[in-house]
Formats: structure tokens, C-alpha cells, sequence
């Protein structure tokens, strides 16, 4: 079976400043990657990489058997949209708007209108966020709430692969371990891929595989690889 995720000889740098350069990389289906390194790293440009917002200057970049670099923008937009969950640090909801909406916006973007009407319930019941929590604007939310509603909103079109930037530095550690143990659940049911980047190693135990990001890096190694 195809890996879910593949980097051959990616390298990247932000004008003239190396920040990426990975040999070889993959994620398998189903695997959970913790994927760890120091602030400045470059986790936020790889998992951008990943996610096709940005392209390297060298390399390949396969998701789901498809090379990124040869989608055009829009299709690659709707790809990820589709196929790619992301769980931002900030979660990226829209404050003015409800849960509901901040939820629906995954089958706007996506072009998954048609979906079954109950799907909306059972996502927002995996993520114990009740039918009163719905309608209520997500500006008004707690950070763990918030947090929930992110990882609705990245499940609802079934993609295959769950993208998360350190969405728990704003918790304290019991609560981080607890999204961290829902948010695995939720994509175990949902039968998606993971990649979890953090700085935070206490967080490894609940993965199935841990990366450092300064191993994989020959930018970080100082080796020519
Ligand atoms: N838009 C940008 N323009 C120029 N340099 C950038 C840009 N974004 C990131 N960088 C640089 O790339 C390097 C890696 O940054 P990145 O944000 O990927 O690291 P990170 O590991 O995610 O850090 P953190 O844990 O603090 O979020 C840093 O040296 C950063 O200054």
C-alpha cells in the first residue's frame, strides 16, 4: 500500500535562509507521527509544505499518490480541503460566526454540501460539543472548546490525513493530554492518518511513532545528506 504521505529530496528556504532539507519521509495510513523540534525548527513550514500552501524549491511531495507541485492552485485548494484536515495553532475559527457555521465552512471549501444530514450530529457528538454549543458564537468559547470545534470542523469531510500545529500550547497539561487522547480517538474512528507537530515531547506517549524534526533536517544536522 502507498504511504498517505512522501517527501523525496524536499528543500526549502524562505528567500535565501535553508530551512528544510529532508532526504526521504513518510507517513503511513493509519499512523499516528509526533513530530517534534525546538521553535524555529521549521515544523510550521513543513506541515505548510504538507498541506500544499507552500511548495519547496526542490523535491517531491506525494499525498495520497498525488505529487502536490503538479495541481494547480484552485485544485490543490479544493484538495486539501477535501483530503486534508488542519488543526491550526490559533484553530483559525471565525469568531462572528456560529459553531455551526465555523463547522459547515469544511463542506463550503471542500464542495461537500451533500453530506447526510446527521453527520454534523455525530462529528459534534464524538467532540462532546452538545446541540446548545452549536448555536453559540465561537468567539464566546472557551480555548478547550474552541479547540473541539477545530477538530470537528478538520474531520467533517472524512480526510484521510489530520494536519494539527501544536494546537494545545494554550492548555495546562491535564487538559493537553486529554484533547491530545480525544483528538486520536476521533481520527481512529474516522480512520485518518495523523501528523501532530509540537515542541512539547511530553505529549510522545500518545503517538504510535515520534520524529524529531532536527533528525530528519540536514539543515538542522549541519551534514551534507
Ligand atoms: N514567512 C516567513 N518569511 C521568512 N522567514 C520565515 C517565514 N516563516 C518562517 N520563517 C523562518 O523559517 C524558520 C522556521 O520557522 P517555522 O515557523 O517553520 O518554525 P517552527 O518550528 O514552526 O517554530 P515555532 O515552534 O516557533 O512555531 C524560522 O527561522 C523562521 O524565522
Amino acid at each position: 500500500m502507498d504511504p498517505v504521505i512522501q517527501l523525496d529530496k524536499v528543500k526549502f528556504a524562505w528567500q535565501d535562509k535553508a530551512v528544510l532539507n529532508i532526504e526521504h519521509w513518510q507517513v503511513e495510513k493509519g499512523q499516528k507521527v509526533f513530530l517534534y523540534g525546538p521553535s524555529g525548527s521549521g515544523k510550521s513550514t513543513l506541515l505548510n509544505l504538507l498541506c500544499g500552501i507552500l511548495t519547496p524549491q526542490e523535491g517531491s511531495i506525494r499525498v495520497l499518490s498525488q505529487e502536490l507541485s503538479s495541481i494547480r492552485a484552485g485544485a490543490r485548494d479544493r484538495f486539501r480541503a477535501r483530503h486534508i484536515g488542519v488543526i491550526f495553532q490559533q484553530f483559525n475559527l471565525l469568531p462572528y460566526l456560529s459553531v455551526r457555521q465555523n463547522i459547515l465552512l469544511a463542506a463550503h471549501f471542500g464542495r461537500t454540501e451533500s453530506v447526510e444530514p446527521d453527520h454534523l450530529q455525530q462529528i459534534t457528538d464524538q467532540l462532546q460539543l452538545n446541540s446548545a454549543m452549536l448555536e453559540r458564537k465561537a468567539g464566546e468559547l472557551s480555548v478547550g472548546q474552541q479547540q473541539r470545534v477545530a477538530v470537528a470542523r478538520a474531520l467533517f469531510n472524512h480526510p484521510e490525513i489530520i494536519i494539527a500545529d501544536e494546537p494545545t500550547s494554550a492548555l495546562d497539561s491535564e487538559l493537553r493530554d486529554q484533547f491530545v487522547d480525544l483528538l486520536l480517538q476521533c481520527c481512529d474512528r474516522n480512520q485518518a492518518s495523523v501528523v501532530f507537530v509540537s515542541h512539547d515531547k511530553s505529549l510522545a506517549g500518545h503517538f504510535d511513532q515520534q520524529q524529531s524534526l532536527s533528525e530528519l533536517n540536514c539543515v538542522t544536522k549541519e551534514q551534507v545528506c
